[in-house]
Parts: C-alpha cells; structure tokens; sequence
C-alpha cells in the first residue's frame, strides 16, 4: 500500500516534471534512463541544495576575480606613478604654507618637490628591508645608482678620504662625467648606518633646496651601500669655526651662513609636505660650498612629522639636543629650532657646545650687552659688529627658550636674521657713498692745487 502511495507521487512529478518530454524523445532514451536514477537518488531539497552551494562558488570565483584585477590595476598604476615622478615637468608644491607648481627641472628653488615616494618611503620604513626592496626604493627616487666598480675607480680605490663620520668614511670622488662629488661609505657591520641609509635616500630623493646637501647617487652593491652627495669644497662649519684652517670667516659671512642654515631649515618646516624634522642640526652638519654658501646635511636621523608620534629612544647629539626633548622623548621642530640657536651662538662665539658654551650663554645673558664679552675675539674690528651681534644673539637666546612652543617658527627667525643682513647692506651703502663723496672732493682738491701750481709756474694772476 505504501509502495503503492510512492509510486502514484513519483508518477505525478514525472508527469509535471520536464522529464516527462525527454522519455518522448528518440534519442533521449538514455538521458530519460540517467535522470531517472539520479531523480531517485536525489531529493528536490537536496538540488536546491546543490544549486546554491554551485552558484555561491561561481559568485566567489568571480568576485576574486574582480578583487585580484583591481588590485593588479592600482599597483601597476602606482609603479607607473613612481616611475613618472622625474620626468614630470611639474609638480605639486607648498612653499611656505602657499600651494603653487613650480618646475622641477629648476634645480636651485626655494621649493619643495613632492612625490609619490612619501607611501612607498613608510612601507620600507616599516618593514625591514631586503636588498630588492633597497634597490626599489632607491630607484624609484630617481637618483642615479652606481656600481662598486664605478666608486672604486672614482675614488682612486678608496684612497682619497676627506673624513671620518659615524656613518663610516668620506672619500671625495670623480666621476666619470667629470663631477667631483663626497660618497660616503656605510660601515658594514651597523645596522644603525643601514637605517640611516634608508632614510636619506627616501628623503633626499623628494626633498630639493639650494639650501640642503644634495644626493646625488648612491650604490649598492658587493655587500655595499654608499650616499654620493654634491662636494662641498669648504667643509663643515665646524671645521671653519674650530679647525686648523687659516681660513677665518668674516662677519660678512657668518651672517650669509646663518641665513642659508634657516632657509635650509624652514624649507624642511614649512616647505616640505608633510613637514620634515632634521634632529641633528650641528655646526658638523652644516657643509660650505665653494662660495661659502651653506647647506644643512646628514638627514640620517630626520623624520617627517606625520611619523613622528610614537617616543623613540634618544637621538641626537649631545650639547644641540633640546632639553624639553630629553625630558619628554618627544622631538618637534622647536627641538630643530633649539639647535639652531646653538649654532647662532657658535657663530657669534666660535666656542663648541662641548666647551662649555651654555654656561657662556647664561652668563651673557645676564646684561643686555652680555654678549660682547663672549664674542670671537677674531673679529673685532668689523664694521657693525658689536651691534648686529647682539641682536643675532637676541634671535638665538628666543631660539634656546626652555618652553619649547615660545621659541620662533623657523620663518620669524629667517625674517629676523634677513633684517639684520638687510640692515647691514644699507649702512654699507651708505657708507660707500660717503666715502665716495669724500673721495670726489679730495680729487677735486687735487685737481685744484694742480690747475693752480700751474697757473703759478706761468704767472698768471690768481683770483680769489
Ligand atoms: N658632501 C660633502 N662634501 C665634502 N665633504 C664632506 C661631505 N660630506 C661629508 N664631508 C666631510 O666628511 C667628514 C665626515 O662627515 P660625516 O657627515 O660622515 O660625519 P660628521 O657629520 O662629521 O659626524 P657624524 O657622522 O657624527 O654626524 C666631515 O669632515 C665632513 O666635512
């Protein structure tokens, strides 16, 4: 009876099933016998089932699909974007807090050239680095990479050292294109250096300023990583100031160098995008061209202020460090702008940080012409002096101000050392005028007494 029920209930679905049309067939005989089998073994809640699972798989094939093909797209957009960065004629900018484009093939701009490198520099930042990567990184920012093969015969074999950093030894090279340029040479067994490395590159690849040490190569090679930067002809300020050179920067020129040291500066500060923080501004870190120009150099330990939250350990030198940053581990561009005012003071003193300066400083400041007596007594007769060095003084002691946040931005500090200069150039105009009158009259006298010896020689009647 049962059999029976099951029987009648199959018939009927065979009957309004499409099945029903295909044992009709000639040809679907077989087909007619499969469906058959398989409409038994299978029940209708099992293929509702089975088309389910069938269809989510075909969607999930295709939704990665679609996933991997974006991802594929945006990545080769990307390296696209990198690659292009040096061959575009314009570039976005913030010079000073004002957005404008301004052409990158200029070479000496007070601007700033952003890129795409920014992302690309935080992703090796993060993750440490593999040869590939150093190569990537190094090459999409554009700077030209040479061989071992190359330095080595630029230098003479390694021969011709100009000094001894942390980083490992300077040697000045020429290349074959004729460029004299420093390469130094990281010391293989310090993974400081190595980091060091990395962010220079990463840096100095978008940053570009008449005022910063450009890097001009960088190699790679046989185990080896070297920075080519720009020569600088005259050294560091602080061969200058305490070196054996017979070489004594004028007033002149100190003051040139502190105004290049703060456009340097406040192109990183306000310039840059996102904002850079050098944290090792030293008078050992500031490099002389062959006109005595000066750039600030060794970004090794900078930072864009976007990365700067989290504390990190202790970085800097002793006697330029900021001591609100040693209290509270947090470096901002204050602490750039304390370490400044240290180098105002050594170009005011020519006394080292390490020398005691500080106390000579807090001395000084004691009286309104303090300063007088803490002056590089080498330059005592310069004209001026004694009053633009006090007020370059009065800029640095604003520079040293223990509460970080009442120091300067580096622009009021530039605009004050302009003015100084400025003020200096029209006494010095003045002056030239008047001596030049007084020149015009002492020839005129000449001329006269000679007109006259003349006319007395041939005794012509004199007039008065
Ligand atoms: N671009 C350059 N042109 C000419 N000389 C350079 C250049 N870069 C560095 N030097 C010289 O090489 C020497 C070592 O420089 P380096 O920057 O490695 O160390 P440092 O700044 O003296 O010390 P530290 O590494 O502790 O900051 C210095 O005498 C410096 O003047």
């Amino acid at each position: 009876m049962k059999s029976q029920k099951s029987t009648t209930k199959q018939t009927r679905f065979v009957q309004n099933s499409p099945i029903k049309w295909v044992k009709h067939w000639p040809s679907g005989c077989s087909l007619y016998l499969i469906l058959n089998i398989y409409r038994r073994m299978v029940h209708k809640g099992d293929l509702v089932v089975i088309g389910i699972s069938v269809g989510l798989t075909i969607g999930i094939f295709i939704a990665s699909l679609v996933f991997f093909g974006i991802r594929w797209y945006k990545k080769r957009a990307y390296l696209r974007r990198c690659s292009n960065v040096h061959s575009a004629s314009t570039l976005p900018i913030r010079s000073n807090g004002r957005s404008s484009t301004i052409d990158s093939s200029a070479d000496t701009t007070d601007s700033v050239s952003v890129n795409g490198l920014d992302n690309l520099a935080k992703k090796f930042q993060i993750s440490w680095w593999s040869n590939r990567d150093k190569v990537r990184l190094a090459s999409a920012s554009g700077i030209p990479r040479y061989s071992h093969k190359d330095i080595q015969k630029a230098t003479q074999n390694f021969t011709t050292i100009l000094g001894h950093g942390a980083f490992g030894p300077v040697y000045k090279a020429t290349m074959a294109t004729g460029e004299v340029v420093a390469v130094k040479v990281l010391a293989s067994d310090s993974q400081q250096g190595e980091r060091e490395f990395q962010t220079e590159v990463s840096l100095l690849g978008r940053l570009h300023h008449r005022n910063l040490v450009n890097l001009v190569g960088y190699c790679v090679d046989k185990g080896q990583h070297m920075l080519i930067y720009e020569f600088m002809s005259n050294g560091s300020l602080a061969s200058l100031l305490y070196g054996q050179e017979d070489r004594l920067l004028s007033w002149d020129e100190r003051l040139q160098i502190a105004l290049d040291i703060s456009h340097g500066i406040e192109y990183l500060h306000d310039g840059a995008v996102p904002p850079v923080i050098h944290r090792d501004l030293k008078s050992a870190n500031i490099l002389l061209d062959r006109s005595m120009r000066a750039k600030v150099a060794d970004f090794g330990l900078s930072k864009e202020q976007a990365l700067d939250g989290s504390k990190s350990s202790l970085k800097g030198t002793h006697g330029y460090m900021d001591p609100a940053y040693i209290s509270t581990y947090q470096f901002t561009t204050k602490s750039d702008i304390f370490s400044f005012g240290v180098i105002l003071f050594e170009l005011v003193t020519a006394i080292h940080p390490n020398q005691n300066l500080m106390a000579y400083i807090n001395l000084a400041s004691m009286s309104p012409d303090g300063v007088d007596d803490i002056l590089d007594k080498r330059l005592v007769g310069e004209s001026n002096l004694v009053v633009e060095a006090r007020s370059l003084a009065v800029i640095a002691h604003k520079c040293l101000h223990k509460t970080p946040r009442k120091r300067p931005s580096i622009g009021e500090v530039s605009q004050a050392i302009s003015k100084i200069k400025q003020k200096r150039l029209s006494k010095e105009v003045t002056m030239s005028f008047a001596e030049e009158d007084i020149l015009q009259v002492v020839n005129r006298i000449g001329f006269q007494q000679v007109e006259l010896s003349k006319m007395a020689a041939k005794n012509v009647p004199i007039t008065v």
